[in-house]
């Protein structure tokens, strides 16, 4: 038996976790310029990247025994089940020296949002929303280049259809804890950084 205080601090996986990291949840459709701008605050700001869905990326590469389900999930655009998805995120977090990470394109739907919580304790300091019409994604991930299996129009439509399915009611709960910070993303990339860089507050910029 612990005691009361370790009984709080402990995960619904029952281990007991370092103090708890600051993270915020980078979200917006994609295309929207999510990985873009996280490149940024990493920069100016001293967070770790972690994009959810290069870690599934990856994830396919290493040869897992989930690769080829993860495979045929990205290229539907679906969403990939809850606990492989915290799974990689969590590793990565423990993995990883620092204590603020920029969390992108994930939680995804409300079951990972809700799966997240119980699984690490680990609540958003707070969410970044890019919010950009879908014909501006639409236009830049056809020009992305990076050779994404998804990154084609009958995928890219299916992709739109679950971000307002299902990502967006994730954004609409945090909005109604006061926790999102929308930003107008169609603009050029140094303008919504500029944006995004009045959130993060010149108080925590790195010194340099
Ligand atoms: N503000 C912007 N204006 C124009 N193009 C952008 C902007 N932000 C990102 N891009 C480009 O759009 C594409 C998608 O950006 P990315 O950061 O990968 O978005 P996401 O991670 O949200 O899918 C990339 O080719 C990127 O260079
Ligand atoms: O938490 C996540 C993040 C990504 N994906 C899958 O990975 C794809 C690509 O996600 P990513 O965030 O890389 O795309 P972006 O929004 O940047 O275009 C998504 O369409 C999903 O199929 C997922 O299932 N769960
Ligand atoms: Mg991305």
């Amino acid at each position: 038996m612990g005691t009361v205080v370790e009984a709080a601090n402990k995960g619904a996986n029952g281990s007991i976790p370092q103090k708890n990291p600051t993270v915020v949840f980078v979200l917006g459709g994609p295309g929207s310029g999510k990985g873009t701008q996280c490149a940024n605050i990493v920069q100016h700001f001293g967070y770790t990247h972690l994009s959810a869905g290069d870690l599934l990326r990856a994830e396919i590469k290493s040869g897992s025994e989930n690769g080829t389900m993860i495979q045929n999930m990205i290229k539907e655009g679906k969403i990939v089940p809850s606990e492989v998805t915290i799974k990689l995120l969590q590793r990565a977090i423990e993995e990883n020296g620092n204590d603020k990470f920029l969390i992108d394109g994930f939680p995804r739907n409300e079951e990972n949002r809700a799966a997240f919580e119980n699984v690490t304790g680990i609540e958003p300091a707070f969410v970044l929303f890019f919010d950009c019409p879908e014909e501006e994604m639409e236009r830049r991930l056809l020009s992305r280049n990076q050779g994404r299996e998804d990154d084609n129009i009958e995928t890219i439509r299916k992709r739109f259809k679950v971000f307002l399915e299902s990502s967006l009611p994730v954004i609409n709960y945090y909005d109604a804890k006061a926790k999102v910070r929308k930003i107008d993303a169609a603009r050029p990339v140094e303008e919504v950084f500029e944006t995004v860089k009045a959130i993060f507050a010149p108080k925590n910029e790195k010194a340099d």
